[in-house]
Order: structure tokens, then C-alpha cells, then sequence
């Protein structure tokens, strides 16, 4: 058994739905498939996700949202046009929409999940329909039909583990090709709650272990998964093989192309996945699998959106439980970091700068107050770049080789942090300068 999953760039109009059909209706092993909320048709484009964004944001501000809610149905009645469907969807969708508002306006959090899931929710419907005037049996099913139960954490979900034998029961109950949204499940009280933005790959993952598949394919519009992004590298070189362990380092840092948290569910699984490209089914792809012989570093990645909080304290390593006051003050403010280089008298926090909006005054006057450190200063606009491959374990100057291209950059470091696992390597930066460290980087560990 396969499960599919299709992004946006692949359901982003009825052309694509035909494609994405094609695929699936020609093979017997592809019964399971998840799909996004149709994505950009073209670079100026908008995604119906951002769309349905435009509507809460004008309704939280008290604003006229008729326009934004004209311009979701119109992307969904031109598919449906274009698809000839036998009946319009769009009285349905104005209709779910306006309850969703009126329900849950005094909630916003939930109001907003809400809302980001109907892109998803509409379009699996719609490509079910459309298959079954095809003449294909096919069956729509909601998260809440199969139990894809999640936390109650609005934009933040992560599966709950009973969920999985559920899905299975239910999902081999049905014997015709299935069409599921992604990117949400519903809380134990019955609520829509989202993965955070990407979350469809998460979906993916969570139906294939679910179902002990023996391949997760994910579609989406490239032949694979990159040694940079095309973005900032011009074709760059493509990834025939990566680990679980390899893809979560550098998706975590930039590689958009899969969720970073779409390995969790397979990587006690062994289940492989496969990146293939809608637009050329028969290419090879990229293959994640959970080991393989190492072969030196694969990729680099960089994300920017980062703050780092530094401290310093004289004695700091003499303070036991400093560190742990430290944690504690992040956790009862719930935030949390990715890296913590430190020293003996200082000690850095380097978190995604989105999760201190209103939070940072409270959590310096906190450190200060609790901590009593010397001093502290907060940096922002932060990049991560990332070095990741499975051969860096035992590779000698793969550190030196990076600096060394960094350096003749100018790249100026304001951090090094290397994880026990070895597999990756952590340069933080100025994120006016990610995109020049990315291309020294690049260009020093594949030309
Ligand atoms: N290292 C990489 N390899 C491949 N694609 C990448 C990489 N980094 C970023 N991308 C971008 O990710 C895009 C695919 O992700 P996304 O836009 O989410 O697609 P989808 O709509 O199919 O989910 C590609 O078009 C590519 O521009
Ligand atoms: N549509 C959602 C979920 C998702 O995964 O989309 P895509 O498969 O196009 O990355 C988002 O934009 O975040």
C-alpha cells in the first residue's frame, strides 16, 4: 500500500486535480491520498490557506470581510467550473464559512483554525466528487471520521498515539479510493486544530504509519529534494537518498519542501518516503529512508527568523541549577529553543523570534530578577544555517572547510554549536547575510 500526499502546487487547479487523478487512478496500490488546499498557480499567485488568513484577520479587525471570502469561493468555483462538476460548491462554501464565523468569532484561536482548514476540507471534497463523476469510486473522509485526533494546541497540533490504531481500523474498513484533507485534525472535545503551516506532510506521515505503508509518497512541484534551496542556488544539485535524521536537520532549517515534523510518526517505522514531482510522476525523486551508508554532507540549509538571548554571569558553571531556573522560566512562559551554546560564564538561548511577540520584556525581567545574571543582551533577526550529513561523523574538517568559505565571505559568525549526533553543524548569523553564506557554503562542499 502507498499513501499519497499531494501539496498545494499539485491541487492548485483543475489541470493539476486531472494530474494528480491520473496518478493515483492508474495504480491500484495508491488508495489513501491526502491533500492540500490548492496553492499558487503561478509566483504571484496566492494560497488559499493565506486567503482564508486575509478572512480572520479582517474579521478579528472588525473589518468587511466579503471580499475575502468572495476570493475563496471564486478560486473554488473556477476549479469546479473547469472541472465541470454537475453541482456548484460554492452556496456550500459560503455557508460553512459563515457558520464557522458566527460560531467561533469570540474564539479566535479556534476561529482561526477553523477557517485554515477549510481550504483543505473543501478541496478533498471537491476532488472526490469530481472522481466519482469519473466513474472511480471514491470516498471523502474527514479527520474526524478516520480518529486523526490531535492536542488542543490551535496552529500547533501533534497527533494523540491512540489515534493511529483508530485510523487503521477505520481507514481498511473502505475499499474504494480515499481522498483525505490535510493539515488538521480535531482536539478529544471535538475541536479543528491545525499542524503548524505545512502540516499536510504531517498528515501524510501520520496515515502511512497508521496504516504500516510501504511507501510515503509526497508530491509536490520539484524532482526531488535539493543540496540548497533553488531559491538562492541555480540548479542545484539534486538528493538521491537522505535519512530520516538528515531530512529533519535541514527542514527544520529551510528546506520547506517537507514539514520538519513530518519524520516524527515514521522514524520508528522504517516506512521510506519518496519526493516526487506531480509534473514528472516517472522521475526518480528523492528517497528518505531511515538508514544508509553515509556519504559526507548532503545539504545545507538556513533559516532566518531567530532571536538569540545571551547571558553572562561570572561563576555561571560554579551555580548549580542555573540552568535549570533558566528552562523553568521558558516553560511556564512555554516557549521553547532550539539551541544553547554556552560557555562557562555565559550561556546563549536561541529561539524562533515569532514565539517572543509580547513575551520578551517578561521573559528579560524574569531573568534578571530570578537569575541575577551580570549582564544579558538580546539579538535579533537571527539566521541558522545548517550543515547536515550522516559522513560529518566521521569526515575530518568539514568545520574548517565551512568557516573557511564563510570567512572569504565575510560572513561574520555569531555562533558555532555542534549536536551530540554529529550529523549536523549549526552556524548562527546575521540574517542579512543568509543568503551569501548559503552560496559560499554550497559552493565549497558541492563544485
Ligand atoms: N532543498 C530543496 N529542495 C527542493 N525544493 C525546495 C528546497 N528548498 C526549498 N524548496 C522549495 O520547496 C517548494 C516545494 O514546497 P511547497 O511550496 O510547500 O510545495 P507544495 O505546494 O507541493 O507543498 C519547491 O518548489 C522549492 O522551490
Ligand atoms: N495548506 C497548508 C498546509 C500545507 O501543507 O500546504 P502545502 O502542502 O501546500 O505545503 C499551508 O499552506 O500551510
Amino acid at each position: 500500500m502507498k499513501i499519497c500526499k499531494f501539496g498545494g502546487s499539485s491541487v492548485s487547479s483543475a489541470e493539476q486535480i486531472k494530474k494528480i487523478l491520473n496518478i493515483v487512478n492508474q495504480d491500484l496500490d495508491r488508495n489513501i491520498i491526502i491533500v492540500s488546499a490548492p496553492g499558487k498557480r503561478n509566483d504571484k499567485d496566492t494560497k488559499v490557506t493565506d486567503l482564508l488568513i486575509q478572512i480572520y484577520q479582517a474579521v478579528m479587525a472588525g473589518r468587511d470581510y466579503s471580499s475575502q471570502l468572495e476570493a475563496v469561493i471564486e478560486r473554488f468555483e473556477e476549479i469546479a467550473e473547469e472541472l465541470n462538476l454537475r453541482y456548484s460548491i460554492k452556496h456550500q462554501i459560503r455557508a460553512e464559512l459563515t457558520h464557522i464565523i458566527a460560531s467561533l468569532r469570540d474564539r479566535p484561536l479556534y476561529l482561526l483554525d477553523a477557517l485554515k482548514s477549510c481550504g483543505e476540507n473543501f478541496n478533498a471534497q471537491l476532488i472526490a466528487q469530481f472522481n466519482v463523476e469519473q466513474g472511480v469510486p471514491t470516498r471523502y473522509l474527514s479527520p474526524l471520521d478516520i480518529g486523526l485526533m490531535v492536542t488542543d494546541q490551535p496552529g500547533n497540533a501533534m497527533i494523540l498515539p491512540d489515534s493511529y490504531e483508530t485510523i487503521r481500523e477505520r481507514l481498511s474498513s473502505y475499499h474504494e479510493k480515499i481522498i483525505v484533507p490535510g493539515f488538521f485534525g480535531y482536539s478529544e472535545a471535538k475541536e479543528i486544530i491545525t499542524f503548524s503551516r505545512g502540516g499536510s506532510d504531517l498528515t501524510g506521515a501520520i496515515i502511512s504509519r497508521a496504516m504500516n505503508a510501504e511507501l510515503y509518497e509526497n508530491f509536490t512541484d520539484v524532482s526531488g529534494i535539493y543540496s540548497a534551496s533553488p531559491m538562492i542556488i541555480r540548479q542545484p544539485k539534486k538528493i538521491d537518498e537522505l535519512t530520516y535524521d538528515e531530512m529533519r536537520e535541514l527542514s527544520y532549517a529551510g528546506f520547506k519542501v517537507f514539514h520538519d515534523e513530518a519524520v516524527a510518526p515514521l522514524i520508528h517505522t522504517g516506512i521510506p518516503v519518496v519526493i516526487k514531482n506531480t509534473n514528472d510522476p516517472a522521475a526518480p525523486g528523492t528517497r528518505i529512508v531511515s538508514a544508509h551508508a553515509s556519504t559526507g554532507v548532503v545539504g545545507v540549509s538556513c533559516d532566518t527568523g531567530f532571536t538569540s538571548i545571551n547571558m553572562k554571569k561570572y561563576l555561571m558553571n560554579r551555580e548549580i541549577g542555573f540552568t535549570r531556573k533558566l528552562l523553568t522560566i521558558l516553560e511556564e512562559m512555554q516557549l521553547s529553543y532550539d539551541h544553547m551554546p554556552s560557555g562557562i560564564d555565559n550561556i546563549s538561548i536561541v529561539l524562533r523570534s515569532h514565539q517572543l511577540t509580547g513575551k520578551l520584556t517578561a521573559l528579560i525581567s524574569r531573568i534578571q530578577q530570578e537569575l541575577s545574571v551580570d549582564e544579558i543582551d538580546v539579538e535579533e533577526d537571527l539566521a541558522i544555517l545548517m550543515i547536515v550529513g550522516e559522513g560529518m561523523k566521521t569526515a575530518v574538517g568539514t568545520a574548517n572547510k565551512a568557516t573557511a568559505a564563510l570567512s572569504r565571505q565575510q560572513v561574520n559568525l555569531k555562533m558555532i554549536n555542534q549536536g551530540s549526533s554529529e550529523i549536523s553543524m549549526m552556524f548562527g548569523l546575521d540574517a542579512n547575510q543568509a543568503e551569501t553564506a548559503v552560496k559560499a557554503v554550497y559552493e565549497a562542499f558541492f563544485h
